[in-house]
């Protein structure tokens, strides 16, 4: 169990109450070494966690401040947070611009998704200056509360992974409603189209953590039947293309900020 005070402003957010809730379940912080802060005053936390309505106090009272409120939110946030180690969840926010801003100047970069709710988040980060073992350990032991993590070279991978993980579950809800209204359109009655279009997401996505993606491809394809002209489609129709413009799209959004 750490030792640290971290504060976590916005801890009341889909992001922040949900990693709060982990880093405590999991015995990786104490209550009373957890600080929240929001502007409504609003929260449920177990008792010992505390709710500070003043920014600048959970800044000077922690050791690690962590921010997860959105980008627009942080334009108006005033805080000095010189001599703190800052761990931002924000999408499109340099680690130059937070420590404009903060004084801050230990920034660590981190893009969770919303899959924190389960707890099966993927979580690439980086710092802005060199951590010792023990810091990066601490850093990537935080993340594993909500999922996997990993250590990424720069800002430009966690820029690009925004875009990729970051999304979260949005890639394959799209799948699964592109699949659903398509197989309305072809006369399926929709109750049953949206069980389809669920069993083929979820089932799948529960296949995909066992097998080698490549291998269930080749698999299915070697009955050079039904999947096989499904899939060459997607293939005629450059899926991959599409997919790689729209992770880009993203990408760029969070390269330049919002
Ligand atoms: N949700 C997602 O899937 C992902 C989100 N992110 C990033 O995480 C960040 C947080 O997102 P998310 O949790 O979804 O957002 P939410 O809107 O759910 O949470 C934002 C939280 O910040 C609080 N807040 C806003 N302004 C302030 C302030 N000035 N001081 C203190 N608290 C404040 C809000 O509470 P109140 O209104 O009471 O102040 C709220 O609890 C964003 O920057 C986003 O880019 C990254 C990856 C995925
Ligand atoms: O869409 C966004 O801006 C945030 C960051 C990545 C996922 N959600």
């Amino acid at each position: 169990m750490t030792s640290k005070t971290v504060g976590i402003i916005g801890g009341t957010g889909w992001l922040g109450r949900a990693l709060a809730e982990a880093l405590l379940d999991s015995q990786f912080i104490a209550p009373q070494h957890l600080l929240i802060s929001n502007r409504s005053g609003v929260t449920a936390f177990e008792p010992g966690v505390r709710l500070l309505a003043d920014n600048q106090q959970l800044v000077d009272e922690s050791d690690i401040v962590v921010l997860s409120i959105r980008p627009e939110q942080f334009r108006e946030l005033r805080i000095n947070a010189r001599g703190r180690q800052v761990i931002s969840l924000m999408a499109g926010v340099s680690a130059a611009a937070i420590g404009l801003a903060t004084g801050a100047q230990a920034v660590v970069r981190a893009m969770p998704n919303a899959a924190v709710e389960i707890r099966q988040s993927f979580t690439p980060w980086c710092s802005n200056v060199s951590l010792d073992e023990q810091e990066a350990l601490w850093i990537q032991g935080l993340f594993e509360c909500v999922g996997s993590a990993d250590a990424v070279p720069d800002e430009a991978c966690v820029d690009y992974l925004s875009a990729l993980s970051g999304t979260g579950p949005a890639l394959p809800a799209m799948l699964q409603l592109a699949l659903t209204r398509q197989a309305v359109a072809a006369g399926i009655p929709p109750d049953i189209a949206q069980r389809a279009a669920q069993g083929v997401v979820v089932g799948g996505g529960h296949m995909l953590a066992r097998h080698d993606p490549q291998q269930l491809i080749d698999s299915l394809l070697a009955y050079r039947g039904v999947t096989a002209a499904a899939l060459q489609s997607m293939v005629d129709d450059e899926f991959e293309s599409l997919v790689g413009r729209a992770v880009e799209a993203g990408a760029q959004v969070a390269r330049r900020g919002m």
